[in-house]
């Protein structure tokens, strides 16, 4: 399964299969497209196709070695967790370039597998890559019989597909990173529930009125969200200032305790997720800025989501 993959680096991170499964699996994924109900029509000016939810037709064993081959092949720490899309494109079906960038819950990962037996370039249904979303094509992925498709997920991951002309079917599995999981959004979500920023100290007006004068509005939006997030952990106004000018990029200029460097870096950090989306070479940087500190106990429960000990 999914031997001898291709790995690329542009337009972004991902690799071709030309020969994924064996025959018996691909007769298994082809019977996800027999039954005709269940099946949701998107028909956006830029996205139309037909999907169905197939994650519970997907056999256990199945799902348990693509996991596999994908944390192999990926190195990426990708949790349990595993959503199955069947797609169908009609005769007029195109699906515009887009990104997907891997908002706060999504998935990180995904394999595209294309099940259409002679496939000729007349039937259209090309995947092509893109380094920005109105730039010329980077790479083209025939929708071949058996061709699979992975890629990571990020804000410029952009790709598209050309209109077809004959049925196209495409099985899209869907992988999940450890800190980014929907436990994590629900949290989040909760943590930002009823987002005020009059709740904020007085202190913090003078600095944020500056700030907001010099700095672009989606800077001082996300430092106004990490300060919310340190008030709402319970720490004092000095710590939220902090917070606030590191979020923004400003120097505070002072020397902080441990917890005060943690808070204010993990406050950042959930900002950025809830405002923008899950950036793997942050998280990286974020992993190594607290690794081997003691977890603070009003930080704990969001520390042990976005940094999950992994085995
Ligand atoms: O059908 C394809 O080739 C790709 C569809 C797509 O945009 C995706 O799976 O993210
Ligand atoms: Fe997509």
């Amino acid at each position: 399964m999914l031997l001898q993959p291709t790995h690329h680096q542009n337009p972004f991170p991902f690799f071709a299969v030309d020969a994924a499964f064996s025959e018996e699996q691909c007769a298994a994924l082809e019977q996800l497209f027999v039954q005709d109900s269940g099946w949701q029509h998107r028909d956006g000016a830029f996205y139309r196709c037909s999907l169905r939810d197939v994650t519970e037709e997907i056999p256990a064993t199945f799902h348990a070695d693509i996991l596999a081959r994908m944390r192999e092949i990926t190195g990426l720490p990708l949790v349990e967790r595993f959503v199955v899309t069947a797609q169908r494109m009609l005769p007029g079906h195109v699906i515009g370039i887009h990104s997907d960038r891997p908002l706060l819950g999504y998935e990180i990962a995904r394999l595209v597998v294309q099940l259409n037996k002679g496939w000729q370039a007349e039937h259209g249904g090309v995947l092509e890559l893109f380094a920005t979303p109105g730039g010329e094509v980077m790479f083209k992925v025939n929708p071949e019989h058996n061709k699979a498709f992975g890629f990571l997920l990020h804000a410029a991951s952009y790709h598209g597909v050309t209109e077809v002309t004959q049925p196209r079917q495409t099985v899209v599995f869907n992988f999940w990173h450890v800190a980014n999981t929907p436990e994590l959004e629900t949290h989040i979500q909760a943590l930002f529930a009823n987002l005020h920023f009059s709740e904020l100290p007085a202190a913090l007006d003078p600095i944020a009125a500056t700030a907001e004068a010099r700095l672009p509005e989606e800077v001082t939006y996300r430092a106004g969200t990490a300060a919310i997030a340190l008030h709402r952990w319970g720490y004092d106004a000095a710590t939220v200032v902090s917070g606030y000018q590191y979020s923004a990029g400003l120097d505070g200029g002072d020397t902080h305790n441990a917890e005060t460097y943690a808070a204010v870096r993990l406050a950042d950090w959930v900002a950025y997720l809830y405002r923008d989306s899950f950036d793997l070479v942050r998280w990286e940087i974020l992993r190594g800025e607290l690794a081997g500190m003691e977890k603070f106990t009003r930080l704990l429960s969001t520390w042990e989501l976005c940094l999950p000990e992994m085995s």
